[in-house]
């Protein structure tokens, strides 16, 4: 794929626009039914780079898939998994690299997995710890915790601790593979957990598979973990408190039928974000159901910073518009909602007064280091940022004194969708590695400029 460069101007979004489907979900879905040893179909799927990386790395261990428009067909390998005959390289996917080791785990032979030079630099240790563990050989051919990593040996049920604080992925890709051992798992989190939503889309898959697992939190923080926003303090925190297990029967097997995947609200963030600050906007976002994804947070956030904004979970419409005010800067504890930095960066330096993002030292660990990407590219719109260990620290100035520029997008498909909501907001800003938005919104551009975005890819 070529390189992309996008320009943008200054714009005003009104209309319609559908949220493309769940990335998530989308590689649950496939790997569940992958796991699964019958036909299947999901629905409303995310056709991207990474779940097609997701599919690609399931065919080597014997599964087959279809894309038919958002359909895909799935034949799973079930019990009966294949050694794949080829280095797994998962391109971009972090998710996918990690599923996969732990699928490795299941097959008793040697495989190597490998992805490119971004996953190359993120880290692994905590799951390579807890699959040796468990009786696998599991290492980092560089010994530094980062792809390509061997699997060896097979994994066996019992009891086991897992450090929660780098990557919740590393706990979804346990969940999903401990139901096919031959004995009952229990897997305990020593460590925070971070983005702990995301183990939640994967209970919520598994279960609707057939699979079991139970969630147990041993309370210690009395605040209430259903309620994301808290007003009194201005600020947002999705902190679940309490010592999380999780109980895992043995012999289980998959069935997934038929499975409808839901929009994806990191996706979305962008044009709700962007609608939310231009004046003048006023946009439906479809296709918003509820599920279990944290980052439908953005909409209380955006609330809380003082949009106008409402969401009918019926009918799945979200919508947003702006008659002219600049929103406020808040405070918001990103430990839940990683994905949702890059666009929380953007509301902060356009809004009025100080934003504050903590909790969100993992969101150092993805495609690049995304605070220090998102301080980097800010900056140079005359932004007044300050990028601390585990956050962000922003002076919102309301939009004065910040000009367009030729931003860097990082390769990072997060970063430059991003940058893209802050280019419309000055206008006269270039993003380079613009294509990266294959990863999880192929159509982005497309979207935004169908609302009105005036934008220019080259
Ligand atoms: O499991 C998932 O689908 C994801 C988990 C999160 O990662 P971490 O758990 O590593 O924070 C998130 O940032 C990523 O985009 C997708
Ligand atoms: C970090 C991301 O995904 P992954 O970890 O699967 O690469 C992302 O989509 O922002």
């Amino acid at each position: 794929m070529g390189r992309m460069i996008v320009s943008v101007q200054k714009s005003i979004l009104v209309g319609e626009v559908s949220a493309p489907a769940s990335k998530s979900y989308t590689h649950r879905a496939v790997f569940a039914a992958a796991l699964g040893d019958g036909k299947c179909c999901l629905s409303n799927c995310l056709i991207s780079e990474d779940t097609r990386s997701t599919m690609k790395a399931c065919r080597l261990f014997g599964g087959s898939f279809e894309e038919i428009s958002d359909k895909i067909y799935v034949s799973g390998f079930g019990k009966r998994l294949k050694v794949p005959d080829e280095i797994v390289d998962v391109g971009n996917s972090g998710t996918t690299l990690r599923f996969m080791t732990a699928l490795s785990a299941l097959c008793g032979s040697e495989i190597t997995l490998l992805g490119d030079a971004s996953l190359q630099k993120r880290p692994n240790t905590p799951l390579l710890e807890t699959l040796q563990k468990m009786g696998a050989r599991a290492y980092s051919k560089n010994n530094n915790g980062c792809a390509p990593l061997v699997v060896e040996g097979k994994i066996k049920p019992g009891i086991y601790s897992i450090d929660g604080s780098v990557s919740s992925q590393f706990i979804s890709a346990l969940l999903l593979v401990c139901p096919l051992l031959d004995g009952p798992t229990e897997l305990s989190i020593h460590g925070e957990l971070k983005s702990k939503p995301y183990v939640d889309i994967t209970m919520d898959v598994a279960k609707a598979a057939g699979i079991e697992i139970l969630e147990q939190i041993e309370q210690t923080d009395p605040t209430d973990p259903t309620d994301p926003t808290d007003q009194n303090k201005n600020s947002v925190s999705a902190k679940t408190g309490g010592k999380i297990s999780y109980k895992i029967k043995g012999n289980q097997a998959y069935h997934l039928e038929n499975y409808t995947v839901p929009g994806d609200f990191s996706s979305v963030s962008y044009v709700l974000a962007a609608a939310a600050m231009i004046s003048g906007s006023d946009v439906d976002v479809k296709n918003l159901f509820p599920s279990a994804q944290g980052d439908l947070a953005i909409i209380h956030i955006l609330k809380e910073m003082g949009a106008d904004i409402s969401w009918d979970k019926k009918e799945g419409t979200v919508h947003v518009s702006n008659s002219g005010k600049t929103l406020t800067g808040i405070c918001v504890d990103a430990g839940e909602i990683p994905d949702l930095v890059p666009t929380l960066a953007v509301l902060g330096t356009f809004s009025e007064g100080r934003m504050e993002i903590k909790n969100a030292g993992h969101v150092r660990f993805k495609e690049t280091d995304r605070l220090h990407a998102m301080a980097t590219e800010l900056s140079k719109m005359g932004a007044e940022i300050i990028e601390t260990a585990d956050g962000l620290i922003i002076s919102g100035k309301g939009g004065a004194g910040l000009f367009g520029a030729n931003l860097c997008g990082w390769d990072d498909h997060r970063i430059v969708m991003a940058l893209f909501v802050a280019g419309l907001m000055t206008g006269g800003t270039t993003i380079d590695t613009a294509e990266s938005v294959r990863i999880s919104y192929p159509r982005f551009f497309e979207d935004m400029k169908k609302i009105g975005a005036n934008a220019i890819e080259k």
